[in-house]
């Protein structure tokens, strides 16, 4: 990136999620590019039970920038009352399929399958949405892995409106297995002290008033107001919730984006924030995953191991 895009991004109080996305999209194309040359087409699988409407609008727009920056994808709609059986096979022959180096299942699942079985059956190395305990106790230990989409986006957003976290305190909102918990990981590694909030935090509000980085993943519509975030604080605002007002569907985060305006140094907007970064950097993982699993192959072709990607 030249220093004129990033001082572009960067001015405006609004970090565009959907800009910076595009810039990420685009070195992942150049990526995908260089491996085509190799012989490497990178193919995603992505597997969808059930027809809960806010997937299949989440699996279109995924499949759409595959398709972007020349990533190979695969469908797989399954029906709701598919057994939990069926399910572990299609991962089991996924994992199996040379040709293709990442497996996303789309959450939630239906009632009666068990989710955690599911993601741990998903081959560690194809493992795009970096949900496999051996990914996320990787993240935790600080090796080099696949990282969960949505927090590696959060982090990405940060780094274009500061340079170095080291020594600031983070505040996280929420502490889900996908967002809270490996967001908190990855701030930890980037030197902040942070803290976890939860339903069961006491005093929230004045918890929040304390962060220089404000990450909320809660899924309660503007629950975050002016008065809970300190003067001159960097805001990240995951949240995804679609409210009724006046008649129509609107989408809004977890921070009223309105009040606290004047008092944040930068925040993401709901939407063209945190979403649009989210999908991006699955297509940079399923490219990481298909380098990967290239450089293994090529190194047992070499020494003769028996090691499969
Ligand atoms: N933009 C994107 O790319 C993505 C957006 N999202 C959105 O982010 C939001 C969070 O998603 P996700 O992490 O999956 O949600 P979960 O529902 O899994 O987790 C929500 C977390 O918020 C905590 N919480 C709930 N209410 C409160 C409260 N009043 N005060 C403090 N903490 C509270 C819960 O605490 P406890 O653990 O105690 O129950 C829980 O840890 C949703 O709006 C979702 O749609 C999610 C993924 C990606
Ligand atoms: N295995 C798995 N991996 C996920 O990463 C995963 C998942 N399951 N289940 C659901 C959550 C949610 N999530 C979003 C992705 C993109 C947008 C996104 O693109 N949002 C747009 C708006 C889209 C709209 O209009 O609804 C935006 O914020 O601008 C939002 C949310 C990924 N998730």
């Amino acid at each position: 990136m030249n220093s004129q895009t990033q001082a572009i991004l960067a001015t405006d109080k609004r970090i565009d999620g959907k800009a910076i996305s595009a810039q990420v999209l685009s070195e992942v194309a150049e990526q995908v590019s260089q491996l085509q040359a190799q012989g490497v087409q990178p193919c995603l699988a992505v597997v969808l039970v059930g027809k809960d409407p806010a997937s299949q609008v989440y699996v279109k727009n995924k499949l759409l920038r595959a398709a972007d920056v020349g990533i190979l994808s695969v469908e797989h709609y399954l029906p709701e009352h598919t057994s939990e059986e069926t399910l572990l096979s299609l991962i089991e022959s996924l994992n199996e399929d040379a040709k293709v180096q990442g497996i996303l299942v789309q959450l939630p699942l239906p009632k009666g399958i068990d989710e955690i079985k599911v993601l741990e059956a998903i081959k560690p190395i194809k493992d795009v949405d970096g949900f496999h305990s051996s990914n996320v106790g990787g993240l935790s230990q600080g090796r080099s892995v696949l990282q969960p989409c949505t927090p590696s986006g959060c982090m990405r957003l940060l780094k274009h409106v500061c340079s170095d976290m080291s020594g600031m305190h983070a505040v996280v909102v929420g502490r889900s297995n996908i967002v809270g918990k490996p967001m908190a990981a990855l701030l930890l590694q980037a030197n902040c002290t942070v803290t976890l909030v939860h339903s069961k935090s006491r005093d929230i509000q004045s918890l929040c008033q304390m962060a220089d980085i404000l990450v909320a993943a809660v899924g309660r519509p503007e629950m975050i107001k002016q008065d809970w975030v300190k003067p001159g604080a960097i805001v990240i605002d995951v949240g995804i919730n679609r409210v009724e007002k006046d008649g129509s569907t609107r989408l809004v985060g977890d921070v009223d984006y309105a009040d606290v305006w004047d008092s944040v140094e930068a925040i993401t907007p709901v939407p063209g924030g945190v979403g649009p970064m989210t999908i991006a950097m699955l297509m940079s993982n399923t490219v990481e995953a298909a380098q990967r699993q290239h450089a293994l192959v090529s190194m047992n072709r070499v020494d003769g191991s028996r090691e499969s990607p």
